[in-house]
């Protein structure tokens, strides 16, 4: 069964093009038909011709005029190529309505080509879906089973062998691997991936055999996930294409008003007679339609949409393709963004009467129910010593952590958290803590006091370590390139270890310290001066921001959930040049559409004048109108390149 359901699938993806095939030969035959002087078997061929291609539209324009109680276009030009046929029967010339035809078989083509541009960005994104199989083996008491995704509960335990898809989001809990994530990252270069590590459904597994715990329902997988917001980017039409279309709808009106007018006013005014009359009428009809002002916009968008796709950019919808281009100012977040976020302990220093061993253990106790970075850093480097976890434990965004260890009150955080309880710092580590600022390292302090106490004691610093990433000062650089006329780094990081990490990577502006609500108060002064902002962050608390920005752009798809919800566009591939590539690709779509509005007002323009001028016929209006249309969609297919 495998064939037919194939070919059904085939037909019903190509139907346009079909139709456009068929309609052209019809016309064909038709037009060779009344050459030879066959005009009834002319007559049944040409009619058949006007059907298939126009089918589909007549049907959109009917639906659209009884439902919305608005005309398109594409009502139009049907409403054209009827005219043209009925004058072409009732004057008995019936080259016109082999002209009627063309329009319909030009308009057709026209319409298969867009269809092509919406299937290409769709299928490069369903290449992701089709990517998952259908399948997992779960270990359960009686051994190994092969199940269905759709029956995989949160809990279960699944293998991987060597070389298979991994079937849905999990945790490795034993082995070790290789993991191609080219499917959702466009990355091919394999990543290690280990116990405790999170794989992606979709993602091929190298040469380990892995076994996985299931910790998220399938159906909300990363890749679910990302192809729903692939699928709204698709529904929702950017403000541009909306002008347009509102445009089209009073423009059609006039088109319309101004076509009656043209095809019974002038046999009394100028005296022609009622042929050349309303064959001009019909001819201003299809010219002065704004076919390919239409066609100008989306198919150009959807192929960006598709070609970012295929190198791990998502925009989630055209609007963003446009306005990344756009962008004159950009604000990066420090960790996790142009840092790999990847932190480590890298010294402990306590204070007098304290060991390091204490600072560490203490610290840890309340830092395992923080999700920060630094707390998973901090943890990890005391996993070898035993602690007990804290009570009452309250994290403080952008701040740091308290809680109740040991019977003490303990507070872990930044100096000027840390300074809110405590009034006198020792005098040793206020003067170490610098030295490691400027080498880019983040401070966390250290202090307890007796509960309901106020007599509080820093026990020691813990100095923790970040790697910037690799590509960071190559993009920097690449973006002044571009024009970005302002680069800046916004943190909630102490400004020395921020200005060091700003000078590694080249940005010159540094905003630190800064909590959630601040980083959005800069992306609006930024917005105040350069209109289009955009702000790249990986961090719940940069989301505030994201949402703010013109454009907010998430890093990696690792990241947390609100991230990817608020973001316009992700870089799934988690590297900074994508950046830069992303702002490319939004120039060139730029581009490529106002050249396709010149070209599409030109044609318009050209064509008006001819058809009052009265030199033009009906066939060199359609080709000029339709042909400028193809033209246009074209032209935004470039885009997939
Ligand atoms: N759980 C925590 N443990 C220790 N210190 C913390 C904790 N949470 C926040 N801090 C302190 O507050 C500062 C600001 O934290 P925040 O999460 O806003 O930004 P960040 O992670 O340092 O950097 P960025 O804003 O660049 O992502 C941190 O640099 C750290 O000093
Ligand atoms: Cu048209």
């Amino acid at each position: 069964m495998l064939y037919p359901q194939r070919f059904h699938q085939f037909t019903k993806e190509h139907t346009d093009t079909l139709a456009a095939l068929l309609c052209g030969v019809l016309l064909f035959f038709g037009w060779f038909a009344l050459h030879l002087g066959w005009l009834g078997f002319a007559l049944l061929l040409l009619p058949a011709a006007y059907v298939i291609g126009g089918y589909e539209s007549a049907r959109e324009g009917l639906t659209t005029l009884i439902k919305e109680k608005e005309l398109d276009v594409d009502l139009l030009m049907i409403v054209a190529a009827l005219g043209a046929a009925s004058l072409g029967l009732w004057r008995g010339e019936y080259h016109l309505i082999i002209d009627g035809a063309i329009l319909i078989l030009i308009f057709a083509i026209s319409g298969a080509l867009e269809g092509y541009a919406m299937r290409h960005t769709e299928r490069s994104i369903r290449s992701l879906m089709s990517l998952t199989p259908d399948t997992a083996t779960i270990v359960n008491q009686t051994g190994e089973e092969t199940i269905a995704i759709s029956q995989l509960q949160v809990g279960d335990e699944i293998v991987v062998k060597p070389g298979e898809l991994i079937p849905t989001d999990a945790v490795i809990v034993s082995g070790y691997s290789t993991i191609n994530q080219a499917a959702i990252t466009g990355e091919s270069l394999p990543v290690e991936k280990t116990v405790g590590e999170e794989v992606f459904a979709g993602t091929l597994n190298g040469y380990g055999a892995l076994k996985l715990k299931v910790h998220k329902p399938a159906a909300s997988s990363l890749i679910q996930r990302v192809i729903r917001l692939v699928e709204q980017a698709q529904t929702e039409a950017p403000p541009s294409q909306q002008f347009i279309e509102v445009f089209e709808r009073g423009y059609a009106k006039i088109i319309v008003i101004a076509g009656i007018l043209l095809a019974t006013l002038p046999p009394f005014i100028w005296g022609w007679d009622w042929e050349t009359t309303i064959y001009r009428a019909l001819t201003f009809l299809v010219v002065a339609s704004p076919c390919a002002l239409m066609a100008a916009i989306m198919p150009t968008l959807l192929s960006g949409i598709a070609n970012g796709a295929r190198q791990g950019i998502l925009f989630k919808n055209g609007a963003q393709l446009e306005k990344i281009g756009k962008v004159r100012a950009i604000a990066f977040d420090k960790t996790g963004t142009l840092t790999t976020g990847q932190v480590q302990v890298s010294q402990v220093i306590a204070a007098s009467n304290y060991t390091e061993i204490e600072v560490l253990k203490t610290a840890a106790a309340l830092e395992s129910s923080s999700e920060h970075p630094i707390a998973q850093a901090i943890v990890q480097a005391a996993r070898d010593l035993n602690w007990v976890r804290a009570t009452e434990v309250q994290a403080i965004p952008g701040q740091g952590v308290v809680g109740t260890a040991n019977e003490q009150q303990v507070i872990v955080g930044n100096i000027a958290f840390i300074q809110k309880y405590v009034n006198k710092l020792p005098q040793e580590l206020l003067e170490i803590a610098p030295s490691w600022e400027d080498e880019g390292k983040t401070v966390v302090w250290v202090a307890q006091g007796e509960s309901h106490g106020d007599e509080y004691q820093v026990i020691g610093i813990i100095a923790i370590a970040d790697m910037i990433r690799p590509e960071a000062a190559g993009t920097i650089a690449r973006l002044r390139k571009l024009g970005i006329e302002q680069i800046v780094m916004i943190t909630g990081d102490n400004q020395r270890t921020a200005e060091s990490v700003a000078q590694a990577v080249g940005i010159d502006q540094v905003f630190a310290e800064l909590l959630p609500e601040d980083k959005l108060d800069v992306i609006r002064s930024l917005q105040h001066k350069y209109q289009t902002v955009a702000m790249v962050g990986d961090g719940i608390n940069d989301a505030p921001a994201l949402a703010q920005a013109s454009v907010g752009i998430a890093m990696g798809v690792a990241g947390s959930d609100v991230v990817l919800e608020t973001a316009d566009i992700v870089l799934m591939a988690d590297k900074l040049e994508k950046i830069a590539a992303a702002m490319e690709l939004g120039r060139r779509s730029h581009r490529i559409i106002k050249q396709n509005i010149v070209i599409a007002l030109g044609f318009i323009g050209l064509l008006l004048i001819g058809n009052f001028l009265g030199n033009i016929n009906l066939p060199i209006g359609v080709i000029g109108h339709e042909g400028s249309t193809v033209l246009v969609t074209l032209s935004g297919l470039r885009l997939l390149k």
